[in-house]
């Protein structure tokens, strides 16, 4: 199907914009629900409460809360101070209702449209959408227990090829920021398209790569390392990262958009799989968005922490939560290294 070897490049212009715009849409539905379905700023008032009070009273997990409060104190609506969460003074002239300059019923406009519906939805059960086999399962996510697309030929070609468009404009800035002049073989745990490993193999010509994903999703990456020209150097590993034994070959293990996907039990099991398979002296790359570590912003990331909430079961993390999990799988976590499109990578170290 594909005859010449090309390079990837990095893009003439960023398109981090066009990333912002489409996922402008989370902010319209988390701001509505919160005014129109959880009646978050009436709740609130003029008093204050703790995580754990307001989360009682709004009767959401964890996940849902943080992900609804994390947007609502990167809009400016809600601060936190000394624990206590309470209303802005733009949330408590525009929201709160009665006051001579409410906005509520202007945007209570929104509340029956079927994205704001949806995410009440997504927020009050905690699942990610299309999670029931007759919905097609749930996208970018597999494991034992859940419906997912990705066991799907059809839907893990359309997933996996999404993803493409983002890695071909973020895998070359990848490349260029890592040092693996010393590295013998990485291991992509959940690798997908194949194009960052590609990217990193085109640009260290003495690199070996494994990409560690679903069958179907593999068949993607096989076809573009053949593409690049770099499937001599590229293995495909089926696999299930949290029930199969990962290959102990490599001595650097990229994470990249992988623990977004999930839970936080999940991303501590699965970095501590990944720590456990790598040599001394080995490196563990988290390749992700990063909140701020007060978890109040960046608005645009608290947006897409929005969008992996709906669509998986994670949510957007800070690199101190990433660090911690590092940590406690005795990595040593440097600073982040920033890429493209809010993308960055932490580099744990194995101590030789
Ligand atoms: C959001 S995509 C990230 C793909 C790629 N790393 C990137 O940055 O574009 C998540 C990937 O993890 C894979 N994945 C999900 N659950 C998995 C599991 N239990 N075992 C192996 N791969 C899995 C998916 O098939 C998908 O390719």
């Amino acid at each position: 199907m594909f005859t010449t070897a090309s390079e990837l490049r990095p893009p003439n212009l960023d398109p981090t914009p066009l990333f912002e715009l489409f996922r402008g849409s989370y902010a319209t539905e988390l701001l509505t629900a919160a005014v129109a379905h959880f009646q978050l700023f009436e709740l609130l008032g003029n008093a204050s409460l703790t995580a754990s009070a307001l989360q009682q009273r709004l009767q959401l997990e964890r996940r849902p809360f943080l992900v609804l409060t994390t947007a609502l104190r990167a809009m400016q609506l809600l601060e936190v101070n000394e624990g206590q969460y309470q209303l802005t003074q733009l949330a408590r002239e525009h929201l709160l209702r009665g006051g001579a300059h409410y906005v509520g019923d202007y945007i209570g406009l929104a509340a029956a449209s079927p994205g704001v519906n949806e995410m009440v939805a997504r927020l009050r059960t905690n699942r990610p959408a299309n999670a029931a086999a007759d919905d097609g399962g749930a996208a970018f996510i597999y494991r034992e227990g859940l419906e997912s697309a990705m066991e799907r030929e059809a839907s893990a070609r359309h997933l996996t090829l999404a993803l493409a468009g983002r890695a071909h404009n973020v895998a070359p800035h990848l490349a260029r920021v890592l040092d693996l002049s010393k590295a013998r073989c990485v291991l992509d745990v959940g690798g997908g398209t194949g194009l960052y490993s590609i990217a990193l193999l085109q640009q260290n010509p003495h690199l070996q790569a494994i990409v560690f994903d679903r069958p179907e999703v593999l068949k993607i990456a096989a076809e573009f390392a053949t593409q690049y020209g770099v499937i001599d150097r590229l293995t495909c590993t089926p696999g299930d990262m949290f029930a199969d034994e990962l290959p102990a070959s490599a001595d650097v293990i990229l994470l990249s958009n992988i623990l977004h996907d999930w839970d936080e039990p999940q991303c501590a099991q699965l970095v501590e799989r990944c720590a456990s398979v790598l040599p001394a002296g080995g490196q563990l790359l988290i390749h992700d968005v990063f909140l701020n570590d007060d978890l109040a912003g960046p608005l645009p990331i608290a947006l897409y922490s929005a969008a992996l909430f709906t669509l998986t079961e994670g949510r957007a993390y800070s690199a101190d939560e990433y660090c911690q999990w590092l940590k406690a799988a005795g990595l040593h976590p440097a600073a982040v290294q920033h890429t493209l499109i809010h993308c960055g990578v932490i580099v744990g170290s194995k101590l030789a």
